[in-house]
């Protein structure tokens, strides 16, 4: 009982700013089962208003930032103006991720970068495409084995859940195309992560599509392996790529065979509801060609569970 009681006063105190949006409801839900963390909501009426949020936040030690990126940047600026009473916040918006005194919460992208997540302030929560797509370039990058300049192209599809509240109105009601590429401007938000985390100095293509399925992910990276300067196999692709997952226990390197077995189909929502990335080559050396692909959940790895894996290391959870 005493435990008990002592849990509850040493729970951390968590303000979900936007929580009743598609990445805050989850994040809600995941964070409402634990003892360690205790939710301070907000009025619903004064959900939108500064001072009612200013006086809440000074009152808690984490802030998780579930906006449209606008009011991802007012909350941060909010939480800016408290001085020594400011929480630590997470920003799940694109908002802040290659802005300076914000680290990335990608844990897995490097060695220390948890240790930057544990020991920073502001942290913001990679996007769902830009999660996959690092995970599968950065290794390569940092290993010799893809050239910066490389002219990389990504290919996605995702789950309508991927478009908020909007656009899981419109699947659910049946209003919106089964199937759809969009991002044709070819000037998606993902794109300023993707190139600083990933390493590239030239700008990839990216071009994801949606289609009726409410979770799910699979981001893939098409290689000529002759183009590349090593002229790698599939093979040292995914040796240089278990490598960097190892110890991940988040992302797991699908190892050749297991792949062989999938006869060259992959669906895209196997991981949802988990926290998971699994990254996979597809090669046919015939034609020296491979296929990287990462699959995870768009709200799992891709967003909500990404982010409460970033809360446990900012609080030491
Ligand atoms: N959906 C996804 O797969 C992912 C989304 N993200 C990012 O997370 C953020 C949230 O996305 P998502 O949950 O999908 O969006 P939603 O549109 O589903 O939810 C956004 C929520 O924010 C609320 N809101 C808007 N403005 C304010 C404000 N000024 N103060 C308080 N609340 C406000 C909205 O309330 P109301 O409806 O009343 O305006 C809504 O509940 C976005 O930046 C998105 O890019 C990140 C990863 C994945
Ligand atoms: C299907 C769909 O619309 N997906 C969203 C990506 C959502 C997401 O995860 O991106 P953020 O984390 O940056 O919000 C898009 O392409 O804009």
């Amino acid at each position: 009982m005493v435990a008990e009681v002592l849990a509850d006063v040493l729970a951390a105190k968590v303000f979900i700013d936007g929580e009743a949006g598609t990445t805050g409801l989850l994040i809600r839900e995941l964070l409402g089962a634990r003892r360690d963390v205790e939710i301070v909501s907000i009025d619903p009426a004064r959900r939108k208003d500064a001072a009612a949020k200013k006086d809440l936040l000074a009152g808690v030690d984490l802030t998780i930032l579930c906006l449209p990126d606008d009011a991802a940047k007012e909350s941060a600026a909010l939480v800016a103006s408290l001085g020594s009473r400011a929480p630590k916040v997470l920003d799940a918006s694109t908002a802040h991720r290659v802005a300076p005194g914000w680290a990335y919460g990608f844990p897995e992208l490097a060695e220390g970068q948890a240790d930057q997540i544990r020991a920073a302030q502001f942290v913001a929560n990679p996007g769902c495409y830009a999660t996959g797509a690092i995970a599968l370039i950065r290794p390569l990058v940092d290993a010799g084995l893809l050239p910066p300049d490389f002219p990389v192209t990504i290919n996605a599809v995702s789950g309508y859940s991927g478009g908020g509240k909007s656009m899981i109105a419109e699947y659910e009601a049946r209003t919106a195309p089964d199937f759809e590429i969009y991002g044709l401007g070819l000037e998606h938000k993902h794109m300023p992560e993707i190139q600083h985390y990933g390493r590239l100095s030239r700008r990839a293509i990216f071009v994801p599509s949606v289609a009726d399925f409410r979770q799910g992910m699979l981001v893939s990276i098409p290689l000529h392996l002759d183009t590349l300067p090593g002229k790698p196999t599939g093979a040292d692709i995914e040796a240089v790529l278990g490598k960097r997952y190892a110890d991940g226990s988040f992302v797991r390197v699908v190892p050749a065979a297991e792949v062989a077995g999938e006869r060259g189909k992959l669906e895209a929502e196997s991981l949802n509801d988990t926290n998971q990335m699994e990254l996979r080559v597809h090669a046919n050396e015939k034609h020296r060609h491979a296929v990287l692909i990462a699959k995870l959940d768009n709200l799992g790895k891709g967003a909500s569970r990404a982010a409460v894996q970033n809360m446990e290391l900012m609080l030491g959870l």
